[in-house]
């Protein structure tokens, strides 16, 4: 094994011995490199840099968001997934608009969602997000058909007159691409639990907003249509290139995306990333990899089994390889 000492590779160490023969332009170089650094997620669809939310009932302070950092390409289709508590819903509610961070900062398409005042607020629900709730309930007017439900948005976007038949035209486009055409002129109580849904869909998407957020979609339905619910939010991200971002207990669902992020006590704890790789024999194989997540201050959460299995508490020593950081259990075992 070929190790540099904890010491020697230690940031703090290092620095201090470069810097005995940093030659003043060395230093400006380094400052400005710095300075023009790009910002955390500046190419990122969303980003989420060190959110905090704070409810406070009763005297009591909950901190359902602890620095939750999260950042989430355009184009992306991903699941979050974590326990109950650990502040996905606070994060969906957030990312569309409906609560305001306690600190932190968080972009979503450029729209930054501490700053907005009331109006941008509404613009933003009404043209940049889109969303879906578990409830089938929640998403759908009960008194208007399928057709009427997906123009509504359009309505309420405005539009100068003669628009109304490109509405129609293109609430019946969304409705067929989901598969659910057939059903246009039934309202919600005369469909199925898994059709309102993807009317829901429909309606999310009928702003062409740039991102669909999904808490628990699939959580009041059978197995069977949850994955035709799967399928018809897939269909949304391959046709329209809609960022998606679900939130759910479904392991179907969290399994058959690229990207899940699993959220614990209000943050991002860790990633699976899945990827299809082609062997020699040219059979094509889906691999799966779970990443733990470094943040920006460079702490890094080690699975629990993974310490106690080396009974590393209190201190951990630190080795620099030229491809990897080893991570050793301390001296203080005993203590
Ligand atoms: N409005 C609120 N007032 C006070 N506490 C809240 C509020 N909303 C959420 N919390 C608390 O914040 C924490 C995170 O809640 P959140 O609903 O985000 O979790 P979750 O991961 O979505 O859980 P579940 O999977 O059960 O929906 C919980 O401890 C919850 O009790």
């Amino acid at each position: 094994m070929t190790t540099t000492s904890t010491a020697s590779g230690a940031p703090g160490a290092s620095d201090s011995k470069a810097s005995a023969g940093t030659t003043l332009e060395e230093l400006e170089r380094r400052a400005t490199a710095h300075r023009e650094r790009p910002s955390y997620g500046h190419d990122a669809l969303i980003a989420c840099d060190r959110l905090v939310r704070i409810f406070t009932t009763d005297g009591v302070e909950v901190q359902a968001l602890q620095g939750l950092d999260l950042l989430v390409q355009k184009g992306e289709l991903m699941a979050l997934v974590g326990a109950s508590g650990s502040g996905k819903s606070t994060l969906m509610n957030i990312l569309a608009g409906l609560d305001i961070p306690t600190a932190g900062a968080a972009t979503v398409a450029g729209c930054d969602l501490l700053a907005m005042d009331g109006k941008a607020r509404l613009r933003y629900r009404r043209d940049v997000v889109g969303f879906v709730w578990q409830q089938t309930a929640r998403n759908l007017l009960p008194y208007l058909t399928a057709v009427q439900n997906v123009a509504l948005p359009m309505q309420l976007r405005g539009g100068k007159g003669g628009r109304s038949r490109d509405m129609g035209k293109r609430a019946d486009e969304l409705l067929s691409m989901l598969g659910i055409g057939d059903f246009r002129d039934r309202r919600p109580d005369q469909l199925s639990g898994g059709q309102q849904q993807r009317v829901a869909i429909a309606v999310a998407l009928a702003n062409d907003p740039s991102v669909l957020l999904a808490d628990e979609p699939t959580g009041e339905l059978d197995s069977a249509t949850g994955e035709q619910i799967f399928a018809a939010f897939r269909r949304a991200n391959e046709e329209l290139g809609t960022t998606i971002v679900i939130v759910t207990h479904d392991q179907k669902v969290a399994s058959e995306v690229r990207r899940t992020v699993a959220i614990r006590d209000g943050r991002t704890s860790s990633e699976v990333l899945r990827r299809t790789e082609i062997d020699a024999e040219g059979q094509e194989s889906l691999v799966a990899r779970e990443y733990a997540m470094l943040d920006r201050a460079g702490r890094l959460q080690l699975p629990a089994e993974y310490t106690e299995a080396l009974e590393m508490r209190h201190r951990v020593a630190l080795e620099l390889e030229s491809d990897h950081i080893g991570v050793w259990p301390g001296d203080d075992q005993e203590r």
